[in-house]
């Protein structure tokens, strides 16, 4: 039996009068990586981002349905947005560090959630070794973040997520200002991390996610067309939209 993390059940999403989202049940399993592919539109982004609760500033959101973090339902009124982002974090397409130096975007939100002072250096350091930047970083934590180069901007981004120690990791097309030198090392550190965190992961890039992903999502027209294995997914799709798609038919 797979031990779920993240899930969605019966989960509805309007933007004004168009839904978005429908009738979407998913489950993520512990410690692996799950991709979310599909069309453009299809509505993948905003599937990962109403798990991190990105719509609830959104006037004309409406979402229906439960999302739930192993037992703790994410839209309890009970929850804080800032306790959820604590346990789910997220990574986004464009590298997007704070202007202040590499040791402040470490050090922002562990000052935010009240960590011990005395504390703060050593998880900083855990980190930044975690995600494979801590030796070419080591040096200069008093450089601005935006000096660095994109992938190790990404990585910083990464660093200052499992810097707080989440359950799960959403990350929205975070290779794609990439270059392939930095991409694979970011696919690398992602195997490497899922032994401690759950990833959920929107790409649009198929041969990565057949790299990277335990299972595979495709989603179409707001739905879940297939849910499985990512060999079935792109060996033996049920579905003709899936053969379609993972065959490059249309995008
Ligand atoms: N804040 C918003 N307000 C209104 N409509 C939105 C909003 N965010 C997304 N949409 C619409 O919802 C639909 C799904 O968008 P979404 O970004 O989730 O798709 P996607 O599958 O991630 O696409 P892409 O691969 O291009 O990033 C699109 O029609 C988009 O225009």
């Amino acid at each position: 039996m797979e031990d779920i993390k993240l899930s969605a059940h019966a989960l509805n999403l309007w933007f004004g009068n168009k839904q978005v989202l429908k009738n979407i049940d998913i489950e993520f399993a512990k410690n692996q990586v799950t991709s979310l592919i599909g069309p453009s539109g299809c509505g993948k982004s905003t599937l990962l981002r109403s798990f991190n609760r990105m719509h609830d500033l959104s006037p004309e959101a409406r979402i229906e349905g439960k999302l739930m973090l192993g037992e703790m339902d994410l839209y309890d009124p009970a929850n804080s947005v800032t306790q959820t982002r604590k346990r789910i974090g997220m990574v986004f397409q464009r590298p997007n560090p704070l202007p202040k130096t590499i040791y402040e975007n470490m050090a922002y939100a562990l000052k935010l959630h009240q960590f011990p002072k005395a504390e703060i250096p050593g998880m900083i350091q855990s980190a930044l070794e975690e995600s494979f930047l801590w030796e070419e970083v080591k040096d200069e934590l008093d450089k601005p973040a935006v000096k660095l180069s994109g992938g190790q901007q990404q990585r910083l981004c990464i660093a200052r997520t499992v810097v707080l120690r989440p359950e799960v990791i959403l990350m929205d097309e975070p290779c794609s200002a990439l270059d392939p030198i930095s991409t694979e090392k970011i696919e690398e550190l992602i195997l490497k991390l899922k032994e401690h965190y759950t990833f959920v992961i929107v790409t649009h890039n198929m041969q990565q996610a057949q790299r990277i992903s335990d299972k595979v999502a495709f989603m179409y027209l707001g739905e879940v067309v297939e849910f499985e294995k990512t060999d079935a997914i792109f060996q033996n799709p049920v579905h003709e939209l899936t053969a379609n798609y993972v065959r490059g038919y249309f995008g």
